[in-house]
């Protein structure tokens, strides 16, 4: 059995319709985001409150739906929602399939609405729509039930109707974009379309409802738009001032209808009451006029209370729409002065947005300028870069092709010179194999030379030899011990009136001669191998000694030593004044010299080995001074040993020992 609403009751609803009803209602609500796999009963669980029900509409038609008052009963949101649909001439259900009934006629409902408005998105039409359901969809009975609802339902179908037709009919815009607009849903609100709005008069003829709906859909496309299009607010503002202005108008003249309406029924009702005297009056007369007269104003009153039964019903009517236009212009001057604040406050932070970012274009302005002329003066440096460098390039192209010329005349050059050495590499080449020829032969007569050589050069060594043997005996027969006599100069400050030096004679006589003793002990004569008097140099004492030294190298034990009383020069003799210049060297500094010369100049045959020792022989006790320990370390035998080879030098003593 089928239901009012035309649905078979024990239809079944497919899954997949289930899962494209779910989609439908995500698309019309995208914060629900219900999964697509969501059962009857989950269904049922997140319509059951209405405000998902009432939302999808209200999605759909806005406005269609009552505002809630908060209430806190749970099925007031379906009741809302019932009731839209049925002023919308759309087919609902009962509460209790809600409940806990069937949901088919819940699922049907919403699939009307889904077909039904995307029927009416794809031809820009609600009106042919909602008529295709009031004659095809309902019976005759419910025809006539319908025909005899509520005057005011059928008032809002009607305006409903005229809506969709204004809609149609306002210039300037397509019928799709109308209907979005009476949506609510987004619609291009261009500049261009603003202008066309308030420019044409079409505003005029177009509901009341559908003016709010566009002043609504104006104010969110302000807000959707931040970032400041002051021009287009501007335009949309003009567009709402006329909205306001034709609705003012509207509310006006409605009054002023009401008004004269009213006036017209007392006017009619007034004449009506004078008629009815003059009948009374003429009733007075005969009885038979009277009767018919009786029967006229019987007939009369009747008329009368009907037109007065009429005139009530419609003044009733007139009086009822009256006070809804009141309130509802109470309604909308609330809501168009709160829109006025917004919109003033829309315009106070465009304008403040406006500001900050004319603040920011000059900034950004000037800085581009500053960028600009620094762009441009480094335009003009490169500019004078590129020209220089384009002509330092040219000098140097022409430069470097001098240079290529010159190189290859160069390279030309050195290839000629390369044959030509060549050549005369050649001609080397024989050069060089005849002269390795002849070198040959002179290496083997060089050869046979050396071997000469090396024969002489032995008999060479047998003669130096005998040589050396013969020095040392010459020395050996000059005398192993010699004994020396120098005398030293007086010394600045010492009288040179008094001198004891008689006579110095060349072969070693020396006479002193003291007057203060008597005889002959005034005058003693002394003979020494040499006496070397007052003048004598470094040099020519050291000259003596030096045969002495040089026998050293052949194996011969020498002992140098100075002897004399305290200032009489031992040491300016073995040592030497100073070591500043080579001339007041000493013996020692003399025979060391001489030893390491001679060593070098025969260090191709014999290598020498030099080792020094330095003792000090004081108060007859002779100390090692190099030695680590040399304070301590006392040499256990006496000081007058004879051959003991020391030189000595009164205190000090140097001893050069195993000379080879
Ligand atoms: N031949 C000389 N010519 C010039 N001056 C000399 C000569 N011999 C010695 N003298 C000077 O005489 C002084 C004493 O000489 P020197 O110190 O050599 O004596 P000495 O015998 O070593 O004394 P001492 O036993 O006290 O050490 C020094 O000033 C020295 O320069």
């Amino acid at each position: 059995m089928d239901n009012l609403n035309g649905f078979p009751r024990g239809s079944v609803f497919e899954d997949s319709q289930l899962a494209s009803l779910v989609n439908w209602i995500n698309a019309v609500l995208p914060n629900f985001n219900l999964p697509l796999e969501t059962s009857e009963e989950e269904l049922r669980s997140w319509l059951r409150d209405g405000s998902v029900l009432c939302s999808i509409l209200d999605k759909l038609v806005p406005g269609s739906v009552e505002r809630g008052n908060g209430s806190l009963e749970e099925l007031v949101g379906v009741k809302r929602f019932l009731v839209a649909l049925d002023d919308l001439a759309l087919p609902g259900f009962e509460l209790s399939d809600l409940e806990q009934g069937s949901m088919l006629p819940v699922l049907h409902c919403l699939e009307t609405l889904k077909t039904h408005f995307a029927c009416n998105v794809a031809r820009g039409n609600i009106q042919s729509s909602r008529k295709r359901w009031d004659r095809s969809d309902l019976t005759p009975l419910e025809e006539t039930d319908s025909c005899l609802k509520d005057a005011s339902k059928i008032q809002r179908a009607v305006d409903s109707s005229v809506v969709s037709d204004e809609v149609a009919s306002l210039d300037g815009l397509k019928s799709n974009e109308m209907s979005q607009l009476k949506r609510g849903s987004h619609v291009d609100l261009s500049d261009a379309k603003l202008m066309e709005l308030v420019k044409s008069n079409s505003l005029d003829t177009t509901s009341t409802e559908l003016l709010f709906n566009i002043g609504n859909r104006i104010l969110g496309d302000i807000f959707e738009r931040k970032n400041g299009d002051v021009p287009h607010a501007q335009r949309a503002v003009c567009l709402l001032r006329k909205i306001l202005q034709v609705i003012e108008l509207r509310f006006s003249n409605q009054a002023e209808g009401m008004k004269n309406q009213n006036n017209l029924f007392k006017a009619r009702e007034g004449k009506y009451q004078s008629r009815m005297n003059a009948l009374e009056t003429l009733a007075a007369g005969t009885t038979e006029e009277n009767e018919v007269v009786t029967g006229w104003v019987q007939q009369l009153k009747f008329t009368l209370q009907l037109e007065q039964n009429k005139f009530e019903e419609k003044k009733k009517l007139e009086d009822q729409d009256f006070s809804r236009l009141k309130k509802e212009k109470i309604r909308n001057e609330i809501e168009i002065s709160a829109l006025k604040q917004e919109l003033e406050m829309a315009r106070g932070t465009h304008e403040e947005q406006v500001l900050q970012l004319e603040l920011q274009a000059n900034e950004s302005k000037a800085e581009y300028e500053k960028k600009i002329q620094e762009l441009e003066r480094h335009l003009a440096n490169t500019r004078k870069r590129v020209k220089d460098l384009e002509a330092s390039s040219e000098s140097r192209y022409l430069k470097w092709k001098n240079k290529e010329h010159t190189y290859q005349s160069f390279l030309n050059s050195q290839h000629r010179a390369i044959q030509k050495l060549k050549a005369g590499m050649k001609s080397i080449k024989n050069e060089v194999i005849k002269t390795k020829g002849s070198y040959m032969e002179e290496f083997k007569y060089f050869g046979i030379k050396v071997k000469g050589l090396a024969e002489a050069a032995e008999n060479y060594h047998v003669v130096l030899a005998e040589n050396r043997k013969l020095y040392n005996e010459v020395q050996d027969l000059k005398g192993n011990i010699r004994v020396y006599c120098r005398i030293r100069p007086f010394l600045p400050g010492q009288s040179q009136k008094h001198s004891t030096v008689e006579f110095v004679g060349d072969d070693g006589d020396l006479v002193v001669s003291n007057p203060l003793k008597p005889g002959k002990e005034s005058r003693k004569h002394f003979k020494f191998n040499k006496v070397f008097g007052q003048v004598s140099t470094q040099e020519e004492v050291f000259i003596d000694t030096q045969p002495l030294i040089r026998s050293v190298l052949d194996g011969y034990n020498v002992c140098i030593f100075a002897y004399g009383q305290t200032g009489s020069g031992k040491t300016y003799t073995m040592s030497g004044p100073s070591l500043s210049s080579n001339s007041d060297w000493g013996v020692n500094y003399r025979a060391l010299h001489d030893l390491f010369h001679i060593s070098q100049t025969r260090r191709s045959s014999i290598i020498y080995e030099v080792c020094v020792q330095m003792v000090e022989i004081y108060n007859e006790q002779i100390r090692d001074l190099l030695s680590s320990n040399g304070s301590q370390k006392r040499y256990p035998f006496s000081l007058f040993l004879v051959n003991f080879p020391i030189p000595y030098t009164g205190k000090s003593l140097m001893h050069w020992a195993d000379f080879f």
